[in-house]
């Protein structure tokens, strides 16, 4: 990777905070679990959040920080005419503002500190203008901030800005910039006080995985630990991962595991039934949808194909949900990805049945399992960090009947849960964005470019002309034994070995190398080195040369920084 002389990579990592630069270092860990062991006495103390706020500022985790300084300040609005919460409240918007300067959101930082600037006597005359100062450039940054269009696509004038950019700096290869509205924020799956990654490869976790594997490859396939090189998963610790192996010789196109999706959801951009996505029509007659059966309950909106996913739907999350409008959800979703609503989807329903199960949605016995390691490779350690989340983490508790102060649904549950599905979603019918499954054990696959195995179902989405016939006796045989639609069947496509591992693609095979390994690299996080990757001449992908993390972090040490942005000829 091709860093430039000019400007110290390092600098851009590191959020200054009063002077502390926030190393990860777990200094502040304990002071965390401190403060977290209390608030599960004593929820609804502000200034025990406030407390956490500033460990988690101090720590490197703003995202962790923003939502604990956003407790504060609705805790301490409920009482308004109490002087010390008031104090409280102030330094809880001080965090709040802090926040999000780290991560990436100079203009809504800039207004919070706006605020600040004419807050009372907690703050002496020093601070205030310090606030003022940063308000200012803040704004100053906002607004000349570099932005790119949601779908990555490059407009004339971020083009024009990235050359500039690039000579100025000498950067050799692509840059990337953050979508607007988008921060950064540093995670690799897993949080410090996080245990569960070491116990997802706990004997007792395998045993009862190989249960179910059991059951539902008819005792053909067998989970196995896997070391992973450790250039292939360059920014997670996490180098142990879960696979599956043959236990007996397969011939090819032979059947090895059914599985219906423990979860499904779609984008409510058309009619499907909320429990197995299968599109709805009014009328019958349709050979591959099913006519509407609307909830029982009247008020509620959501349909679906038969009274079985009904009550399945009710037995796991649709009791909690049912009635409740996903509007608020949907209109974040469009603003954060257009077209991307599943995850959020996803993860509603997986809070709504933890809250049922009255369980940290972590350790939901079907997905405790599911392996963390996600993008961040692509982005050095970073995700992208979205203002919407915010919103969309506080509509889900609402809808889930959750409080805001009960630590087993805190905000870093929701920001692992959705690492987790990154990786661990299937598509499954209509376009690709349109519906999507958790299949548990069908996510054991590794992937390898040249697969012993492919994943079909009985909708189009698997569909390969060579498999034809093998499709539409699948789809003419679910149809029959009517079980769910979105079942996910994986087939052999060539004959396997018994104690071969069995590998799948997860992407399309026709691409080429380079193509393959991007898109390997941007959505599963690692670099593969199958047979195929490495048996081919073309080069390995390459990292993009630089990555604009939250360019505001340059005020803090680097005044020529902005007026050296200020100058690039933005029209
Ligand atoms: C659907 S999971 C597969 C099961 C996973 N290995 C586990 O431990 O649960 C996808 C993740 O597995 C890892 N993975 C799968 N195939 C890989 C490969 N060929 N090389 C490196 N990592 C791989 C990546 O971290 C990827 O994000």
């Amino acid at each position: 990777m091709s860093a430039t002389k000019n400007i110290p990579r390092v600098h851009k990592f590191f959020h200054q905070f009063e002077g502390i630069t926030t190393l990860r270092d777990d200094k502040y860990i304990s002071e965390w679990n401190e403060y977290t062991d209390k608030l599960t006495k004593t929820p609804n103390d502000p200034n025990l959040w406030c407390q956490r706020a500033l460990v988690c500022l101090k720590e490197g985790y703003p995202e962790i920080a923003l939502i604990d300084a956003k407790r504060v300040l609705l805790l301490c609005d409920e009482i308004k005419d109490n002087i010390e919460l008031q104090k409280i409240s102030y330094k809880g918007r001080y965090y709040y503002a802090e926040a999000l300067r780290a991560l990436g959101l100079p203009g809504m930082s800039a207004s919070e500190y706006e605020i600040l600037k004419d807050l009372s006597e907690t703050f002496n005359k020093t601070k205030k203008e310090k606030f003022q100062i940063l308000a200012l450039k803040l704004r100053q940054l906002s607004n000349i901030r570099i932005q790119v269009s949601p779908d990555g696509t490059a407009e004339p004038k971020n083009e024009l800005l990235l050359k500039e950019i690039s000579i100025r700096w000498g950067f050799t290869s692509p840059i990337i910039l953050s979508y607007v509205d988008c921060g950064w924020f540093r995670f690799n799956g897993q949080y410090p006080w996080d245990k569960r990654p070491n116990e997802r490869i706990s004997a007792t976790i395998l045993r009862e995985l190989q249960k179910q594997l059991d059951n539902a490859s008819n005792k053909k396939l067998k989970v196995v630990l896997r070391k992973l090189p450790p250039d292939s998963v360059k920014e997670s610790k996490m180098t142990i991962h879960l696979g599956v192996e043959s236990i007996k010789d397969f011939t090819t196109h032979e059947i090895i595991l059914e599985e219906d999706p423990f979860i499904a959801g779609h984008n409510h951009f058309s009619n499907r039934c909320e429990y197995c996505t299968l599109e709805l029509v009014e009328k019958p007659g349709h050979p591959r949808c099913s006519v509407k059966y609307p909830c029982h309950n009247s008020r509620c909106k959501e349909l679906f194909c038969n009274k079985k996913c009904y009550k399945l739907a009710m037995k796991l999350y649709h009791k909690r949900l049912c009635g409740k409008s996903i509007d608020t959800i949907i209109r974040s979703a469009q603003r954060v990805r257009p077209g991307w609503n599943h995850i959020f989807i996803l993860v509603l329903k997986l809070f709504a049945l933890a809250k049922e199960r009255d369980i940290n949605p972590l350790d939901i016995k079907e997905i405790k399992h599911l392996s963390r390691q996600h993008a961040n490779s692509y982005y050095e350690g970073h995700l992208p960090w979205d203002s919407e989340y915010e919103i969309i983490y506080f509509e889900i508790l609402k809808l889930a009947e959750i409080s805001l102060y009960d630590l087993q649904y805190d905000f870093w549950v929701f920001i692992t849960l959705m690492a987790i599905l990154g990786v661990n979603v299937f598509s499954g019918e209509g376009n690709i964005r349109d519906t999507h499954g958790i299949f548990p054990l069908t996510s054991l696959f590794n992937h390898s470019c040249n697969p012993l195995v492919i994943h079909m179902n009985a909708t189009e989405r698997y569909f390969r002309k060579d498999l034809t016939q093998q499709f539409m006796e699948l789809r003419q045989k679910y149809q029959q034994i009517d079980c769910n639609r979105f079942r996910f069947t994986t087939i052999a496509l060539q004959n396997v070995m018994k104690g071969q591992e069995i590998f799948t693609c997860y992407i399309d095979t026709i691409d080429d190398k380079q193509q393959r390994q991007s898109k390997i690299l941007y959505t599963y996080g690692f670099i593969c080195h199958c047979d195929k990757c490495e048996a081919d001449p073309q080069c390995h992908f390459s990292l993009p040369g630089a990555i604009c993390w939250n360019l505001h972090y340059y005020t803090d040490n680097d005044e020529s920084f902005l007026s050296q942005f200020k100058c690039l000829n933005l029209e």
